[in-house]
């Protein structure tokens, strides 16, 4: 694609010219589809804007250094992905002129698509919602409306003891440094390979599996226990569209560590008397990995099967999730699906990583179609400042399309909802241990998730991650023992898939089951035995994987 050529030779090693023209610029997540911006090309520095007026006037939409990103070019797709580590680009040409500083301008323009495309700007390209801004997320006064099971305090002298505030409140041992690995040469060392087969140090691990994250999405499952008892279908959509948004507020303090794949068959369960829902995961695919998970409760179902891509633009990986997350609240037999947003791991070779979610969640109740919500998780503008970062803005739609309740906030402070009766946040996130920083980023919940108490150890099965031994022995921090666990057990998991090929068979998971919904997609549902065979005869008494 030649973009920009100096005239003259190839070897010409004097200072570039002058790169000006218009591009078309990949509009920001979740607006798909693209704009026509004016780009200009300056010793290394690309600014553009709306048009050439605006750069020569200086009202500049953004800029940035391209000699920091990592740039890739994609033939087929004629389009330059530009990786600037805080944000990324995706730029097509339509039409660009080259201009030395020593020759007179050119400025004839050719016709594209460009001119038959709507033009847009970037600054209405979000809903512009009122109520979100950040000083209503965290106005005290507006808290006041939320319940939580979690910050309660205990009662005394209470009996049997299954409150928060009985389980263990931090870990065995802290966090090791890990900013020393070199996750660059490990990539160099693996060039080529699928990621997801590439095995990495354990100091780069949290001591949780994917399926003991999966469960965070539960943390604030109280929002489903709201919504089951609120008559009113709109506002009932507000608290399911807040407990979606409440599952991505991690992403904060947990971009240090990753955590460990469950091999194939692993299972875990979270037994939540205190909150009232009992919870089964396993990792029911290993190529491609597939958690499925199914929690129950009085007051909600939630199920998922959690599959996703990752992409990596030289600077920054893009997760992007595919599974849909499914809730159904009984008392209005209502069945919410929703969609997950993309998590970008920014700068993730560098010690200047940060997550950002991005993208459009819809949800529908398959059930009915009295109301639709859309929640937009804005990516955030490099060149803005730092309080437009983790907005997000959502509403509820009624039949005809009519916004109905409006409700914003940052997924990592809160959601605020000013259309309510009485405006109110309708969610916050639990306040952080002060010593988070310490134990891996781990919320209290978090901490809580791979305890073994000696009555759970009688009780759960054999395949349950509390018992895998290179996750506990990170957890203890021993982490040169760790590492030779972990590799064992990754040589036992390819050992087991090497004798079930060489048998012809197939691993069939066991509590969960390949279906298809309503829509043809493939999903794993639940097949309802893990609690019945844990009860009666119990894991003892049946026959387990031997995993590890
Ligand atoms: C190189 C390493 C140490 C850097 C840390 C990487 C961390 C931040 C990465 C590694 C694996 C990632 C997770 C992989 C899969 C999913 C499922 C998706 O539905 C939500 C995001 C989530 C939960 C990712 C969050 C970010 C994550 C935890």
């Amino acid at each position: 694609m030649d973009m920009c050529s100096v005239p003259g030779s190839t070897m010409d090693l004097s200072i570039p010219g002058i790169c000006e023209g218009y591009l078309m610029k990949r509009r920001k997540y979740p607006l798909k589809g693209w704009h026509k911006r004016y780009f200009l090309l300056e010793k290394g520095i690309l600014k553009y804007s709306k048009t050439q007026q605006d750069i020569q006037r200086g009202k500049l939409h953004g800029s940035l250094d391209v000699s920091l990103a990592v740039m890739s070019i994609n033939k087929k797709a004629k389009r330059i992905d530009l990786d600037a580590g805080d944000s990324l680009y995706h730029l097509k040409v339509s039409y660009m002129i080259t201009r030395t500083p020593s020759m007179g301008r050119h400025s004839h323009r050719a016709p594209s698509v460009a001119d038959s495309m709507a033009e847009y700007f970037d600054a209405s390209e979000v809903i512009v919602c009122e109520s979100s801004s950040e000083a209503e997320a965290s106005d005290e006064s507006g808290l006041s409306d939320i319940t939580t099971t979690s910050t309660s305090e205990p009662e005394e002298g209470h009996g049997e003891c299954y409150r928060p505030s009985c389980r263990r409140t931090t870990l065995p041992a802290p966090g090791t440094d890990n900013s020393h690995i070199g996750i660059m040469t490990i990539l160099y060392n693996n060039i080529g390979k699928d990621l997801s087969r590439v095995s990495m140090p354990v100091a780069l691990n949290e001591p949780v599996c994917l399926l003991q994250r999966l469960s965070e999405e539960l943390e604030y499952s109280e929002l489903l226990d709201i919504a089951n008892h609120i008559d009113d279908p709109y506002e009932r959509m507000v608290y399911v569209a807040a407990f979606s948004i409440s599952g991505y507020a991690w992403a904060s303090w947990r971009y240090r560590y990753k955590p460990f794949n469950p091999v194939l068959g692993e299972t875990y369960e979270s037994h939540r008397e205190d909150r009232g829902f009992h919870y089964i995961s396993e990792q029911v695919s290993h190529h491609p990995p597939i958690s499925a998970c199914h929690a129950e409760s009085e007051n909600f179902t939630f199920w998922q099967d959690q599959r996703w891509k990752n992409k990596f633009w030289g600077k920054s990986v893009e997760i992007i999730s595919s599974g849909l997350v499914n809730v159904t609240l009984p008392k209005y037999d209502d069945h919410y699906e929703w969609n997950k947003a993309v998590t970008c791991i920014h700068n993730v070779l560098s010690q200047q990583r940060f997550l950002e979610h991005y993208g459009e969640v819809v949800i529908r109740n398959t059930k009915s179609d009295v109301c639709t919500c859309k929640i937009t998780f804005v990516k955030s503008r490099y060149w803005s400042s730092d309080n437009s970062k983790n907005e997000v803005q959502g509403v509820v739609l009624d039949q005809a399309g009519e916004v109905v309740h409006r409700f914003g906030g940052l997924w990592h402070e809160g959601i605020f909802c000013d259309t309510l009766s009485t405006p109110k946040c309708i969610w916050k996130p639990n306040v952080q241990p002060d010593d988070h920083f310490q134990f891996y980023g781990f919320s209290r919940y978090a901490r809580e998730l791979n305890e073994l108490t000696p009555e759970l150890k009688a009780v759960l099965p054999p395949t349950d991650t509390r018992f895998r031994p290179d996750q506990r022995l990170l957890e203890e921090g021993k982490v040169t023992e760790a590492d030779k666990k972990k590799d064992e057990v990754e040589e036992k998991q390819r050992e087991r898939r090497k004798e079930m090929a060489k048998r012809g068979e197939e691993h069939i998971p066991r509590f969960f089951r390949k279906s298809l919904d309503e829509a043809g997609r493939e999903v794993w549902l639940y097949n309802g035995t893990y609690w019945k065979l844990r009860k009666d005869p119990g894991f003892s008494n049946t026959k387990n994987l031997d995993l590890w």
